[in-house]
């Protein structure tokens, strides 16, 4: 569980950002940070990984006494470092003491990047450094994962993969995104801040699906399931489209 208690942080040079913030997120569970631009969510990654001091206030990781948060850079480039991509995918194994050949090959495989091994990191293409990053982290198979925009730039299938990887890890993973499709598919609960903080927290489907909640407001888009329950008038909107078109005969998506 991460216990987040009466937080405030403040840039030296800059803006205070939080004020007496306080969240929780369960243990396993994958949540997604929403919000507008400049609400904070690099800014609260960057505290929950040690990467900057709370001002005041903390952020406790139950479990292990010594927890590991490994964080994906906002810019992909900014996290790369190796020679080659297997390289870098084996930089956090190695420092754990993990079984890094292992890992590294789990990790590329997940997200099918396996044929990228040999290649210069600095030289892939945008999406492609991206999922470097993402492999580098999972490989290191830390206590809490956290992802700075991972969907953007990928495409279909890497952000599907992603997505499928997330759900299949019993670790904690804080998401931050733009793309509530994807933290609707992948999240289990979500947190929505906005420049006075917390504005809702709890599980992603009750959020997300809230008619009376002004999500443009937040800077949110509805997801599109969401919009195509309710244009048929459907109560529980389906985690998919595709999988509910399955369920209604001669319905398009
Ligand atoms: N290194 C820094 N020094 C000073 N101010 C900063 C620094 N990094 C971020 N800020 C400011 O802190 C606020 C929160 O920034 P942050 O990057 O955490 O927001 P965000 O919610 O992740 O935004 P976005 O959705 O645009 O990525 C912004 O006003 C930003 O300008």
């Amino acid at each position: 569980m991460i216990d987040v208690t009466d937080l405030s942080f403040e840039y030296d040079d800059g803006p205070r950002v939080f004020e007496d913030l306080s969240l929780t997120i369960p243990e396993g569970e994958t949540v997604a940070v929403l919000g507008a631009n400049g609400t904070g969510k690099t800014t609260f990654l960057r505290l929950l990984a040690g990467l900057l001091t709370p001002t005041n206030g903390e952020i406790r990781i139950d479990g292990d006494q010594d927890p590991t948060v490994g964080l994906t850079p906002e810019i992909p480039a900014d996290g790369l470092f190796a020679a080659t991509v297997s390289e870098e995918v084996a930089f956090f194994p190695e420092n754990r003491g993990l079984a890094v050949e292992t890992q590294v090959t789990q990790a590329l495989e997940a997200l099918g990047i396996t044929h990228l091994a040999d290649r210069i990191p600095q030289a892939l293409s945008e999406g492609e450094k991206r999922l470097v990053t993402i492999a580098s982290v999972l490989s290191g198979d830390p206590d809490v994962i956290g992802l700075d925009e991972p969907t953007s730039g990928l495409d279909e299938s890497g952000w599907r993969r992603l997505g499928e990887r997330l759900a299949a890890l019993d670790r904690t993973v804080v998401l931050v995104t733009h793309d509530t499709d994807f933290a609707w598919r992948y999240a289990d609960s979500a947190v929505v801040l906005t420049d006075s903080g917390v504005d809702r927290e709890g599980p992603i489907r009750e959020i997300l699906a809230d008619s009376t909640y002004d999500l443009a407001g937040v800077g949110l888009t509805t997801p599109e399931p969401v919009v195509w329950a309710r244009e048929r008038g459907i109560e529980e909107p389906p985690r998919t489209v595709a999988a509910a078109v399955e369920l209604i005969e001669g319905e398009e998506p």
